[in-house]
């Protein structure tokens, strides 16, 4: 059993932030801790206020956590202000946990703002270089990098400038692509290519946040990135395609142990390598 710990916020209505990544440790076999960095009062069609948690409050609970139990891997999601970033990168700096997934959340689904400029300066200088891998989104990876972002090419363009930051990997999610939804994973040398046909649903809540955790799970037990990260997207497909429409606005993807086990063994991701010119 591999011991998680999520450090990001909680979405009231269960989609998204620490509860998606709870449920996503859980239902790939994991014990799932959390440390809580901010409150949002959210459903599935907005965000309608956060209460941001004290940043010593913030280190209090890694440190309650680290000073009792073995944490095989750390997932990083919504920070909020620059203070917290901060008390949590002092934190990293600390215990150095062996797998750290950083998900730079700056927008919700929705749209509403979940990050202040100041902190992504800190996710970019403290933490990046901590990092074992950075899972932006387009809109992320294009704040991140300066640099507009339309097509594989340009997300392989941002992936370089972004991994000059630090990260041992960049994964540039492509959730926002319009004809697929191709992710793309640099390590510095080569991208590989996760080719994944676009699912036409409006029920994408916690997408992100998912992927990240179950990418955290997956390197913690051993798994290589790319094969981490392959694995991940299966589970995530498999929760959009079950989807739950509950809500007025973005419905949740499913997280479901059983559901994610049995479902149709045929669903394959493809591989493609391309090396870098
Ligand atoms: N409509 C969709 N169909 C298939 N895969 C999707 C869809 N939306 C998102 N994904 C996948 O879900 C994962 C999370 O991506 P994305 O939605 O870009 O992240 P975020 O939630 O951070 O915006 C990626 O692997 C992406 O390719
Ligand atoms: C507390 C919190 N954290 C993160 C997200 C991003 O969600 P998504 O996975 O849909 O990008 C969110 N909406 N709320």
């Amino acid at each position: 059993m591999k011991n998680l710990l999520t450090i990001a916020g909680s979405d009231s209505s269960g989609g998204a932030g620490i509860q998606a990544d709870l449920k996503t440790f859980a239902a790939n076999g994991g014990y799932g801790m959390s440390v809580i960095t901010a409150v949002t009062a959210q459903n599935t069609t907005g965000v309608s206020a956060v209460h941001n948690i004290p940043p010593e409050i913030v280190r209090a609970q890694i440190d309650a956590v680290f000073n009792d139990i073995n944490v095989d891997g750390v997932k990083i999601g919504m920070l909020s202000t620059a203070d917290i970033a901060n008390a949590v990168a002092d934190a990293m700096e600390v215990y150095k946990p062996r797998i750290l997934i950083v998900d730079p959340v700056m927008v919700s689904t929705s749209g509403s703002k979940l990050l202040s400029d100041e902190a992504v300066e800190v996710i970019k200088n403290r933490l990046l270089p901590l990092a074992t891998m950075v899972t932006p989104n387009i809109p992320e990876a294009e704040y991140m990098c300066g640099q507009e972002i339309k097509n594989i090419h340009e997300m392989g363009q941002a992936a370089q400038i972004i991994g000059d930051m630090g990260p041992g990997y960049v994964l540039i999610k492509g959730g926002h692509l319009k004809e697929n939804a191709n992710d793309l994973l640099y390590n510095g040398r080569t991208m590989t290519i996760f080719e994944g046909g676009r699912i036409h649903t409006q029920n994408t809540h916690g997408t992100g946040c998912s992927i990240s955790s179950a990418i955290c799970i997956n390197m913690a037990k051993g798994m290589d990135a790319v094969l981490a990260v392959g694995e991940a997207k299966k589970y995530v497909k498999t929760g959009i395609e079950n989807g739950l429409s509950i809500g007025k606005g973005n419905g949740p993807i499913h997280h479901f142990y059983d559901l994610w086990k049995t479902s149709d063994p045929n669903v394959e991701i493809e591989f493609k390598c391309i090396e870098k010119e």
